[in-house]
């Protein structure tokens, strides 16, 4: 059973629609990780869980219960906010400790619970040490600490780890994930980095203008983007309309085959094309590939370069992913091929997860 539910919310601010008719549904123990640009309503949606922001139309049910009417510190839930600062007069037991002592603890008690989860975020002794000295990274476990406090059933989290540095974000996503599994802990969060949302989803939820616009795991999301704005969202560029019949697409760099695997049941029509860029093949110039362009621009991305070409005959820039010692430079003429393994056709059909996504 869901322990989350929205049916159909919808927050408005004035005129302006935040959230439009948004459904989606979190198991016990699952994380589910909202994505978005800014302004998609990534922060409404959690804020409306939360009781923070009033809703305008549908309902938010927890374990089945309506949750219409209950004040935010009575939803059983527990909140990392960007805007939910550590209090800085207080050291880190304090902070800890703040919900357990609003709801009277006994102070024995507060004192073993905050002991317990400093050493679950990986602080153990950091009692007594004052909100100032503490690293960036630090500050975040003890407000992931202060949230996982009162055991609660639902754990929020907005940017959990938005302004730390990549590298410590890359550890601390691993970390934080592997936390939540031993816990057993039932995650929303919400991030607008698409690294940090696939390394720590179940699944994860796309968001624009307020709706949602795909929800499946990272994997399905990643191979298969409902549309342009998805797959533009998470970073592709070779994403174009193209004419799809007849077992080939006609696509402003040629025509590509898209009769095999997963694009194979996609009527005929103008459709949105995508093409991984690891499916964009580049050769010497004079080896016979269709295509012929020059490299516009590198980047590197760690283990592979980003190759950007401008095909000779028109059309928009391909990216190309190449190996390290692969990688022409900057100005050379190259041969370009599609491999169709790679090609995408998106929109048209529902994507598999969406009906998992719908209430009943
Ligand atoms: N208190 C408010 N009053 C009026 N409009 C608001 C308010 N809060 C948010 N909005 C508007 O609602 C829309 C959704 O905002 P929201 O903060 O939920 O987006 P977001 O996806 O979390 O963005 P970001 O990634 O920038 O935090 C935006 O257009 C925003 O300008």
């Amino acid at each position: 059973m869901s322990l989350l539910e929205l049916d159909g919310v919808s927050v408005r601010y004035g005129d302006r629609r935040a959230l439009d008719g948004v459904r989606l549904a979190v198991a016990e123990r699952e994380i589910v990780c909202v994505l978005g640009p800014s302004g998609s309503g990534k922060s409404t949606l959690l804020r409306a869980v939360a009781g923070l922001t009033p809703v305008a139309g549908g309902a938010v049910r927890l374990a089945g219960r309506d949750l219409r009417g209950v004040p935010a510190h009575r939803r059983g839930l527990g909140l990392m906010f960007q805007d939910h600062q550590l209090f800085p007069q207080r050291d880190v037991a304090g902070n800890i400790a703040f919900g357990l002592r609003m709801r009277r603890e006994p102070g024995e008690r507060v004192a073993g619970r905050v002991a317990e989860l400093l050493e679950l975020v990986g602080l153990p002794g950091a009692e007594r040490r004052a909100v100032a000295t503490l690293s960036g990274g630090e500050r975040q476990r003890v407000a992931l600490a202060r949230a996982l406090a009162p055991d609660p059933r639902l754990l929020m989290l907005d940017e959990p780890l938005g302004q730390l540095d990549r590298d410590l974000r890359e550890r601390l996503v691993v970390e934080l994930r592997q936390l939540f599994g031993r816990l057993g802990s039932t995650v929303l969060a919400v991030t607008h980095d698409q690294g940090e949302a696939f390394a720590l989803a179940d699944r994860v939820v796309v968001m624009r203008a307020g709706r949602v616009v795909q929800v499946g795991t990272p994997v399905e999301v990643w191979q298969r983007p409902a549309n342009a704005f998805v797959a533009r969202f998470l970073g592709f560029r070779n994403v174009v309309t193209a004419t799809v019949g007849g077992g080939e697409a006609r696509t402003p760099w040629g025509a590509v085959r898209v009769s095999t695997g997963p694009t194979a049941d996609v009527g005929p029509g103008e459709r949105t094309l995508l093409v991984r860029p690891s499916g964009v093949r580049l050769s010497p110039a004079d080896e016979g590939a269709p295509l012929t362009g020059t490299v516009a621009a590198r980047t590197f991305r760690g283990d592979h370069v980003l190759v950007l070409v401008q095909p000779a005959g028109g059309g928009p820039e391909l990216e190309a992913s190449c190996a390290l010692r692969e990688a022409p430079g900057v100005g050379a003429t190259v041969g370009v091929s599609l491999d169709p393994g790679e090609v995408v056709v998106l929109d048209g059909e529902p994507t598999g997860d969406q009906h998992r996504d719908q209430l009943s």
